[in-house]
């Protein structure tokens, strides 16, 4: 039987900015079981990134309930959030914020020894994942001496560390070029299968969301659109294949249109 991880209630946020009220997400619900991988999609400024930070603790909701695993997120210190936080969730962003002076072994294992947990606890960890990623080999190089989709995928490993049940993307390959960022997809998927990790990106990559099982459409701060697309995940052997080749970077794109916009279908 399916377990809901997120479960969002009525959600609401709002900014004030310059003494205007912004109402950004004006009553959400929604539901994410465990395991499952999401697409959030719709146009600029529908409110997706503010649900993303909402959901994953970075940001405080104005109205309404967040559920992260059991546990109610309404009125919780912001050390306790913190906890939850770090246990639950990885993050991975379009600017990957990796750490210049550290290699890519010490970024993916930077989560845990901000914990205070030893290298040697870490290492190994770190290691397998690098491996997973496809950079088993670059375990030394600072992200300067990685390309971009490199550092991604450091970025990926690095979320990845502290075995989050979730993990939250927002728009991991929009800095990408087409190649780079289908490999990427790719391994979000592995990642899925692999780990059983319950993933939510928000994308304006419309082969990737067509590619996801569950798409998600927001519009104005609403729900336009919840579909769950029976869809098969992409074969095994293709993510495979993208987890373990560096080369795959420099694939060509998919005949499926990868790197069209779903703001361009939202707009047809
Ligand atoms: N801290 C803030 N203060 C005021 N307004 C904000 C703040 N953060 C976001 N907004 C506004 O909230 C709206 C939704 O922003 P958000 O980044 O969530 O949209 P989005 O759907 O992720 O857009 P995009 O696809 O362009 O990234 C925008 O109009 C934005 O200007």
């Amino acid at each position: 039987m399916a377990t809901p991880l997120v479960v969002v209630e009525d959600l609401r946020k709002m900014f004030v900015h310059m003494g205007r009220e912004l109402h950004v997400l004006r009553g959400i619900d929604l539901t994410i079981e465990q395991g499952e991988v999401v697409a959030m999609v719709g146009q600029s400024g529908a409110g997706k990134s503010t649900f993303l930070h909402c959901i994953g603790t970075l940001d405080m909701p104005t109205g309404g309930r967040i559920k992260l695993a059991g546990e109610d997120l309404t009125n919780l210190s912001s050390s306790k959030l913190a906890s939850i936080r770090n246990r639950t969730i990885g993050f991975v962003f379009q600017f990957h914020h990796l750490l210049p002076e550290f290699n890519a072994l010490e970024n993916v294992m930077m989560p845990g020894l901000i914990q205070g947990r030893s290298r040697k606890e870490l290492e190994p960890m770190a290691r397998t994942l690098l491996s997973e990623v496809g950079l088993g080999e670059r375990g030394t190089h600072r992200p300067g001496e990685l390309s971009g989709g490199e550092q991604q995928r450091v970025a990926l490993a690095r979320a990845l560390v502290l075995s989050p049940k979730l993990i939250l993307a927002d728009e991991p390959t929009g800095n990408l070029d087409t190649g780079t960022s289908e490999a990427m997809h790719q391994l979000f998927f592995e990642v899925n299968r692999k780990h059983g990790t319950t993933i939510v990106v928000v994308t304006h990559n419309l082969a990737f969301a067509q590619s996801m099982p569950r798409v998600v459409r927001m519009r104005d701060g609403r729900i336009e659109a919840d579909e769950r697309r029976g869809a098969s995940l992409p074969d095994a052997s293709t993510a495979a294949a993208a987890s373990v080749a560096p080369a795959a970077e420099g694939a060509p794109a998919s005949s499926r249109g990868a790197g069209a916009t779903v703001d361009a279908a939202d707009n047809p």
